[in-house]
């Protein structure tokens, strides 16, 4: 098994990098949607969060208020700290549980946007970062998701910077073009670190 850590700021894309990395053939385990899967009623991210943080952070249909959550802990290390204590040790061991049910073959991508803040880069073969100017990242957040600047610039100031993160990668995919050259930085390290690395196909004994 080879396995890789892929991290980056938030809208960088990392999403766009861990789905051409499926069509490659990688098995993916996305830290943010075992999250969220970990938070829907019943299930033990949203039990903790409640304790933690009272009722006020459920809607009236008690399902897990994200934007109120969020408002709280995005301004406020400490609130953010106690999220993370909750949720991080459920994500971590979920993840856990499925990439041992990953083939012993297989490429396993972690897409983990706190990998390197949780401090979890020695974990992997090799560390992929992506990363995109801090402009363009903030664009996206407001003009595709609905963000104000001021909340957009605190979720990125909630997260490592990209130094940092270069710091302890083993390759930084910079995306600051188009989309299609993303993806073409994505085959190249593909080609480059992970192909040599496979077993080569069964050939035939021929005597
Ligand atoms: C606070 C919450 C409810 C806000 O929900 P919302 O739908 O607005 O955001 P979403 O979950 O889609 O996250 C979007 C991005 O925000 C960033 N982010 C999320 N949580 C954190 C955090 N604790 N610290 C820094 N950045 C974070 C990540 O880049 C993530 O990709 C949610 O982000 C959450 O529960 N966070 C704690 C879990 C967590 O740390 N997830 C990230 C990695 S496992
Ligand atoms: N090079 C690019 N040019 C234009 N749009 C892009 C480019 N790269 C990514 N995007 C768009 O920017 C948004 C964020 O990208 P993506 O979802 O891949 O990032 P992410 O790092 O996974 O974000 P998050 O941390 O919020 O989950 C998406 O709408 C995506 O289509």
């Amino acid at each position: 098994m080879l396995t890789i850590g892929l991290t980056g700021g938030i809208a960088s894309g990392k999403s766009t990098v861990s789905r051409r990395l499926t069509e490659l053939g990688a098995t993916v385990i996305d830290a943010d949607a075992i999250a969220r899967a970990l938070q829907e009623p019943g299930q033990p991210g949203l039990e903790g969060i409640v304790e933690e943080f009272g009722p006020a952070v459920l809607t009236p249909g008690g399902r897990l208020d994200r934007a109120a959550l969020g408002a709280l802990v995005f301004g406020d290390p400490q609130a953010r700290q106690r999220l993370n204590a909750v949720v991080h040790p459920l994500v971590r061991a979920e993840a856990e549980r499925l990439a041992a049910a990953a083939g012993e073959d297989a490429v396993l991508v972690e897409d983990i946007p706190l990998l390197v803040e949780t401090g979890q880069h020695g974990r992997f073969d090799h560390v992929l970062t992506v990363q995109a100017p801090v402009a363009e990242r903030v664009r996206r957040m407001v003009e595709d998701r609905g963000m104000t600047e001021t909340d957009a610039r605190a979720r990125i100031a909630a997260q490592a910077t990209d130094e940092e993160r270069a710091a302890v990668s083993d390759t930084v995919l910079v995306n600051d073009g188009p989309v299609q050259q993303l993806l073409d930085r994505v085959d190249a390290w593909w080609e480059r670190h992970v192909e040599p690395r496979l077993p080569s196909p069964a050939r035939p004994d021929r005597l």
